[in-house]
């Protein structure tokens, strides 16, 4: 990799640049539901009146996604920030693999089906099950087990996660009605594909970044061991509970197992092939290692049987995770990290436990490892293990505790960061913790523009995606929807809107137009952007900075 070169046209700052990434921050279409227009954010109002700023789209195809009609995400958002470039992502990649008919071409899935076939065992299936299209969608699954139908696997099991996160907030029952009759339609005398286990996703099985390994434990024990409480169908599982948990949502549903006369359906014993279907790689990490590593200390998995076990994607491409893979993720390269790093350039990441990841692992093109220990540091604040309505301030003074100090040491020239709130709390629905999350974070923000006047550097404030701009169920004439006890419906998953871009540069020296940024361009945008704030011209191939620098 070769370093980037100076840029001639830049005057220098005295101090470092600061990047921060406000998850799930965006300008909301609708007034209602608005939780970040509807918070007093004097600190970013300040800022933004002293400062030229911009709207970024951070949806669709501007982050990879297959249509506009998708909302953006961290991965895609972290991935376009830190690479500069806009790659076809996961869902777009998996739809493409499956219509060209690749997969079932590939190895990986010649080694599950063959597997079975031969054993005499069933064929697994553990995801998130919506159409989200963040984590994994169900046409992928329903396309695979039409295919092991047509391949001669006998037996199919289905471990599904109710989502409520990256879709309504108790719509699992239309996905789940549909898929049963899906089954029903499928299933035959030489063929017989059931739900056998599940539970809700911030319950079981889908953590991510250490967070909370008893999720894990619980999502082991649900599918593999079959050691959850019984019920005749999935269905039945999910009215219990929301009869028993008044208020409760689908992604914190209680686990669950099918049984017939006493004994799960479905667990998952030696000889067995195993998919686990989430293409995305944060939430997927920790079950595989589960089912992968033969050293493995994180809970007592019991019993651990040989299955052939494959992931949708390479979830993690240094560590190369998992073994066995059903689809190529894209091949992100020349990551801004990487340039940096061949150019010298000191760098903090930071975030709490739940984002730490995000700035590091996505940030680079879904690689876990530094490229330069001698030049990195990345810091991980412990998140709190609790719903996050509860603590909405998260760890944000924390996280600025340890920047603003950074900014003062000299020690960096680079400095990223993220602030989970917006979307951390967005997910929960709980409309006065959003507007505390993001109340919370201003005070935050108040304290980095301190920091950063008195050490003469850069603020660059933006987001990944919305979510918390975006808190009620619309229809689509723009009304709100609202329950039967007359208050709104509350929406957890992100929006479409566009992200704030935020230039605080207080010894500006006039190297730039900032009367001016340029406009309709996606947060790619921001890599080239702080490569030039850097002092260096960006790759070629970058897409557009938003400054204009003058030459
Ligand atoms: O994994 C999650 O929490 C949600 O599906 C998406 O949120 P994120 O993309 O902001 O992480
Ligand atoms: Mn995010
Ligand atoms: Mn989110």
């Amino acid at each position: 990799m070769e370093a980037l070169k100076k840029n001639p046209a830049w005057k220098g700052r005295r101090g470092p640049l600061v990047l921060v990434i406000m998850d799930g921050v965006g300008y909301g279409k609708y007034k209602d539901g608005d939780a970040v227009a509807d918070s007093k954010m004097y600190h970013l109002e300040a800022i933004k009146a002293k400062s030229p700023h911009t709207k970024l789209k951070a949806h669709g195809t501007a982050v990879g996604l297959p249509s506009d009609a998708d909302m953006g995400n961290s991965e895609v958002g972290h991935n376009a920030m830190g690479c500069g470039r806009v790659f076809n992502q996961g869902a777009a990649l998996v739809s493409q693999s499956i219509e060209s008919g690749n997969m079932f071409k590939g190895q990986a899935w010649i080694d599950v089906i063959s597997n079975v076939k031969k054993t005499g065992g069933t064929l697994h299936f553990i995801g998130l099950f919506s159409d989200g299209n963040v984590h994994s969608h169900l046409d992928h699954l329903k396309a695979m087990i039409r295919e092991a139908k047509k391949e001669g696997a006998a037996k199919v099991r289905i471990h599904i996660l109710f989502d409520g996160r990256d879709v309504g907030e108790t719509s699992a029952l239309d996905y789940l009605d549909p898929f049963e009759e899906f089954l029903k339609t499928e299933n035959s005398g030489s063929f017989d594909a059931r739900i056998a286990s599940g539970g809700g996703r911030m319950w079981i099985t889908m953590d991510r970044y250490g967070a909370d390994w008893s999720m894990v434990e619980r999502g082991w024990k649900t599918h593999v061991l079959g050691e959850a409480r019984q019920f005749g169908s999935a269905r039945e599982a999910v009215e219990t509970y929301r009869k028993e948990i008044p208020g409760i949502i689908d992604q914190d549903l209680k686990e669950f197992t099918v049984a017939e006369n006493g004994k799960p359906i479905g667990t998952i014993e030696d000889g067995d092939s195993v998919i686990y279907f989430n293409f995305r790689g944060d939430r997927a990490l920790e079950i595989t290692a589960a089912f992968e590593e033969d050293k493995f200390d994180k809970f007592d998995r019991q019993r651990r049987p040989d299955v052939c076990y494959a992931g949708m994607m390479e979830y993690d491409g240094d560590m190369h995770v998992p073994k066995r893979y059903l689809v190529s993720p894209p091949a992100i390269d020349r990551t801004m990290g990487e340039y940096l790093a061949a150019t010298g350039v000191r760098t903090l990441a930071i975030s709490e436990t739940q984002k730490y990841g995000h700035v590091t692992y996505f940030f680079n093109g879904n690689r876990t490892g530094k490229f330069d220990e001698k030049l990195e540091d990345y810091v991980e604040i412990k998140s709190d293990v609790v719903p996050f309505e509860q603590r909405p301030w998260m760890k944000c003074a924390e996280i600025t505790d340890t920047v603003t100090q950074a900014i003062t040491s000299g020690k960096y020239d680079f400095i990223r960061l993220n602030y989970p709130n917006g979307d951390m709390v967005g997910h929960t629905g709980v409309y006065q913790a959003v507007v505390c999350s993001m109340e919370g974070m201003d005070i935050q923000l108040g304290r980095l523009a301190k920091a950063v006047d008195a050490a003469g550097g850069i603020l660059v404030l933006t987001a990944d995606h919305g979510n918390s701009d975006d808190m009620f169920e619309h229809k689509k004439d723009g009304s709100v929807v609202y329950k039967d006890d007359g208050s709104p419906k509350a929406k957890t998953s992100h929006s479409l809107n566009p992200v704030p871009c935020i230039i605080y540069d207080p010894e500006f020296k006039g190297d730039y137009d900032n009367t001016e940024l340029n406009e309709g361009l996606g947060i790619s945008s921001i890599a080239a952007t702080c490569i030039e704030f850097l002092g260096y011209l960006p790759p070629e191939d970058y897409d557009t900075p938003i400054i204009n620098l003058k030459n």
